[in-house]
């Protein structure tokens, strides 16, 4: 669907409203010439030769009068009509897209679609806005405005009507000339620019490495050399551009017009073709026929912007949805079963083949491998933070696209890498693993997860707000999300346990944390430590995507193939980190 056909598309539920509104907007449009029409019909019936005809006179005040108050009214009603009609529209497209976020699979939120969504929600949207609520009614009075007194001055005489719109043809020339190789010119501009930021993010983000190795200078150096370039091409490119732009504004400017009138008007009257009075007209609403391309410019350039953002928005109400069971069905047990599993991101390049695994209630699975090789994708299929591309994911015995989902989150929980709170209360921020929950089993489970009293020490304990006076540093917010698993209770748990090593300081408050919290549950881990792979019911090496390796460790190394390998470099690196922990500690 193209931008515009989205804008249409989204704009659909107040379409009656922006009609009527539209159809308002024109009787002001027109209405708003009426004054100046009335003067100058006024001024002929004045200057005409004889006697003025009293009702007339009177007719024309009259009118000009109920032009006045039309044009009021008229302005008022329009922009009332369309800002509420823009109130409800954004309501409903923001509704539209929270009850859509709601169905998208949860793997979907990674940090670009994160962005997008926040994008689309607030600056999308807000276009929307200015679009709705202001640049469609203007645009529309520039344009009807304009050609009402065309309609008009043709009634007056046709000939110095022509005339007055000489300037235009020679306006649409300049502006041609200027617009010459303008795409060219654009994409160079974004170039250009994106240069610049490139160099400023590099400077910016490295600035310690920078500054440590002394490279200041230099790094500076890349960034003014930038500005320079920019600079210059910009220069180059808009100078010339600027004296056209002056010139083909001059020619269409209302002195220009006016003299255009004038001239025409004198010539006119000195041969006979016209009364003196009949110029008139001209000199009061000629001189604003060219005013919308003044604004024709800038309205339309709203417009692109609006259904460009329109697009986005699309955009997002379009990405797929996970399918919710019609009738969901409730798993017997918590035994978990990945039956020929293949799994693909983009349709094309297969992140895992047929997997195979059983997981028996209360055991723990192991997953190892190098980066890459999947570990994170077959975690995430448990929970269904995408759907499988081959094969099924089972859980009791049944598929988890058959369970609903409020159900699968209560049989499945999980603790990765990228921790999630809320902008809410501590408490309320536990309390998302069981609504409802009391105050005395939250406190439990933060206890269990070593982060009670840490919240207790917060300004204003359990009721402090997450980012605003409770800021948590990363192993803190870690066990505030195992605490919020724990009194979730799921049988069944998904864990990366690469969130121990985010935080030294509170390494072993996590640790504890984690051993609560796995203790009894079926556990399938992202294994990173050593006692964790060791004492592992199943381990399951990943290469490439399929199950290389699989069985408990012992036997891995016996069979002396990539694990043992893999477990000879874990064990030298541990070794290593573990002496120098003791040298930092004496
Ligand atoms: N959201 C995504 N979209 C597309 N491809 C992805 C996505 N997430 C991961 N991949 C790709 O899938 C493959 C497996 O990634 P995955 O994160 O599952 O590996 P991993 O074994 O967990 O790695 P690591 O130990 O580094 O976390 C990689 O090639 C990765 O580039």
């Amino acid at each position: 669907m193209s931008d515009r056909a989205a804008l249409m598309d989204l704009m659909a539920p107040i379409r009656g409203r922006v009609v009527a509104a539209s159809a308002l907007q024109v009787v002001y449009a027109v209405s708003a010439l009426v004054p100046f029409v009335c003067v100058a019909e006024l001024a002929r019936e004045l200057l005409a030769p004889g006697p003025p005809d009293g009702a007339r006179v009177w007719t024309i005040a009259a009118v000009a009068i109920g032009g006045l108050l039309v044009r009021f009214l008229a302005f008022g009603a329009a922009g009332a009509i369309m800002h509420f009609a823009d109130a409800d529209l954004q309501l409903h497209l923001r509704r539209r897209m929270a009850a859509h976020l709601a169905r998208v699979p949860l793997g979907w939120f990674t940090d670009r679609n994160s962005g997008q969504v926040k994008k689309a929600v607030q600056d999308d949207v807000r276009e929307m806005h200015h679009l709705v609520a202001h640049a469609l009614l203007d645009l529309l009075a520039a344009v009807v405005t304009p050609l009402a007194a065309l309609a008009y001055l043709l009634t007056v005489d046709w000939r110095l009507t022509l005339v007055t719109l000489l300037p235009v043809p020679l306006f649409a020339v300049a502006f041609a000339v200027m617009m010459r190789g303008f795409g060219d010119q654009m994409s160079r501009w974004a170039e250009a620019n994106e240069r610049i930021n490139a160099a400023v993010v590099e400077f910016v983000r490295g600035i310690a490495v920078i500054k440590t190795f002394g490279q200041t200078q230099r790094s500076y150096r890349r960034f003014a050399e930038a500005v320079d370039d920019f600079a210059d091409f910009f220069g180059a490119w808009v100078r010339p551009m600027l004296r056209l732009s002056g010139l083909s504004m001059a020619l269409i400017s209302p002195p220009t017009m006016l003299l255009v009138v004038l001239a025409g008007g004198a010539l006119f009257v000195s041969q006979g073709w016209l009364a003196a009075p009949d110029v008139l007209p001209f000199a009061l609403v000629g001189v604003g026929l060219t005013a919308p391309f003044l604004t024709l410019d800038m309205g339309s350039m709203r417009l692109r912007r609006a259904a460009e953002s329109a697009g986005k928005v699309a955009a997002l109400l379009d990405s797929p949805v996970l399918p919710e069971p019609e009738e969901p069905v409730a798993p017997e047990g918590s035994r978990v079963e990945f039956r020929g599993v293949g799994f693909s991101y983009d349709g094309e390049t297969q992140v895992l083949r047929e997997i195979d695994l059983v997981m028996e209630p209360g055991m723990v699975t192991a997953l190892v491998g190098p980066s890459g090789s999947g570990k994170s994708t077959l975690a995430k299929l448990l929970p269904r933070f995408h759907d499988v591309t081959e094969g099924a994911v089972l859980i009791g015995g049944q598929d988890v696209r058959a369970i609903g989902s409020d159900r699968l989150y209560r049989h499945v929980g999980f603790v990765f890498q990228e921790v999630q709170l809320l902008r809410a209360p501590v408490a309320a921020n536990i309390a998302l693993g069981r609504p409802g929950a009391g105050t005395e089993e939250i406190e439990r489970a933060a206890r269990a997860a070593q982060i009670h009293d840490r919240i207790l020490a917060l300004p204003r304990g359990y009721d402090s707000v997450i980012g605003e006076d409770a800021h948590l540093s990363g192993g803190e917010a870690q066990r505030v999300s195992i605490a919020r698993a724990l009194l979730a209770d799921a049988p069944i748990l998904v864990l990366d346990e690469a969130t121990a090593f985010a935080d030294p300081e509170s390494e072993s408050a996590i640790q504890d944390a984690l051993s609560t919290l796995i203790a009894g549950r079926t556990l399938l881990v992202i294994a990173h430590r050593l006692s964790t792979i060791t004492g592992a019911d199943q381990i399951l090496v990943l290469d490439g995507g399929a199950v290389g390796e699989r069985g408990v460790h012992a036997d891995l190394l016996a069979q002396d193939g990539p694990y043992a390998r893999q477990w000879a470099a874990y064990a030298r690196a541990s070794e290593r980190d573990w002496t120098h922990d003791e040298e930092v500690v004496r």
